[in-house]
């Protein structure tokens, strides 16, 4: 059906629960000229005593036809059906919602099926991209549709969306909380353990997972050998049963950088020595059980964005980083080289 189908002349008493078709303009000389009401609005009784004020005993209204539904209604539904657990929805303005955060965490976004409901004509769902660390409050996505009414189905189609494998697969938009994890550091290099220069590694790493709500047990300083660097490792891992390690330093090609070697023969199981993100691109993922072990290259001190801001909020929300998780850094993950 056409909108203007759907216009009626209704008398302002009798317009509570309609749709305003335009826009009202209230002129009180010397003072005010300007939008009383929007059009979209849904007439309230508390309206009434306003729009006889204006001197409107008649309106035009739209009337929503069976199987249509209003622009508010509509992204409301489309709200609910996308919401996730650690998420809350504002009210709707000027037809749009928006998808906060509740917690600091992790936002987790559906790009699959908010991709399958954006195809779909007249309705749409912006979002933040998945991954992001979010404050409470944050915004997360807005959802609206594009006319003032829009065909129920429609709808419908979204929340069938939505539901599509619910049960295995969580909601379109939630927010993952920080474990407070307890990480050891590894600093290696002779210059630092010897005291000729002064560790630049601790401090920034230190703060990186206070900002993620984790502590750091200790930070230990080895020279640039093997041994060592792997006592070290099974120190962290079975003496202070550390949920995260990570070494420092010594990651790149020369003979002294022993660090990755040292990881592997701590028994590690190597998910990638090398991301395909500029900075970072010496960082190695591995895992010794379920214990996370990262190391850090150089760049880590000094680029504020490496792989390693990439990877640490989803080991501090307690995801397990998988070769794929690697690969995909590659697109878009040029920053500095
Ligand atoms: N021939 C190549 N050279 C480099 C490569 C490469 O692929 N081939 N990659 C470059 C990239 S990318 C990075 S990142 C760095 C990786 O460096 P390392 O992790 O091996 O770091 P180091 O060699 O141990 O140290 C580099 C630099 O930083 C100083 N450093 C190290 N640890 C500390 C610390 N805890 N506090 C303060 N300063 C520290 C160290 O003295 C060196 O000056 O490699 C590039 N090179
Ligand atoms: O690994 Mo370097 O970490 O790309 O700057």
């Amino acid at each position: 059906m056409e909108l203007d189908a759907m216009l009626r002349e209704v008398k302002v008493e009798d317009a509570i629960g309609l749709v305003l078709a335009h826009d009202l303009t209230q002129i009180i000389p010397g003072q005010f000229k300007g939008r009383l009401f929007k059009k979209g609005h849904v007439i309230s009784q508390e309206d009434i005593p306003a729009l006889l004020s204006i001197g409107k005993e008649h309106i035009y209204a739209m009337q929503i036809a069976p199987g249509f539904l209003h622009e508010d209604e509509a992204a409301l539904r489309m709200a609910q059906a996308a919401q996730g657990a650690n998420v809350e929805l504002t009210a709707p303005h000027e037809g749009k919602i928006t998808l906060k955060s509740t917690i600091h965490g992790l936002a987790k976004i559906d790009k699959k099926r908010i991709d399958e409901v954006n195809a779909l004509d007249q309705v749409i769902m912006s979002t933040i991209k998945t991954n992001t660390v979010v404050t409470p409050g944050q915004a997360l996505m807005g959802t609206r549709v594009i006319p003032l009414l829009i065909e129920e189905a429609r709808i419908d189609e979204v929340q069938r969306i939505a539901l599509e494998g619910a049960g295995e697969q969580p909601s379109l938009v939630h927010v993952k909380p920080f474990k407070k994890l307890r990480a050891g550091i590894i600093t290696t290099g002779s210059e630092v353990f010897k005291g000729r220069i002064q560790d630049k590694f601790g401090p920034i790493v230190r703060e990186k997972l206070a900002q993620l709500g984790s502590e750091v047990i200790d930070q230990r300083l080895a020279p640039d050998d093997s041994e060592t660097i792997v006592q070290e490792i099974r120190r962290f891992l079975h003496e202070d049963h550390a949920d995260l390690i990570l070494v420092t330093g010594g990651m790149s090609v020369d003979p002294d950088d022993r660090t990755p070697g040292a990881i592997k023969q701590a028994g590690a199981r190597i998910v990638s020595y090398g991301t395909p993100m500029l900075p970072g691109s010496m960082l190695l993922m591995g895992y010794l059980g379920e214990v996370p072990i990262m190391g850090l290259p150089g760049c880590v001190m000094h680029d504020p964005y490496t792989s390693f801001d990439v990877l640490l909020p989803r080991i501090c929300a307690g995801e397990p980083i998988v070769r794929a998780d690697i690969t995909e850094l590659g697109y878009g993950g040029l920053y500095n080289c």
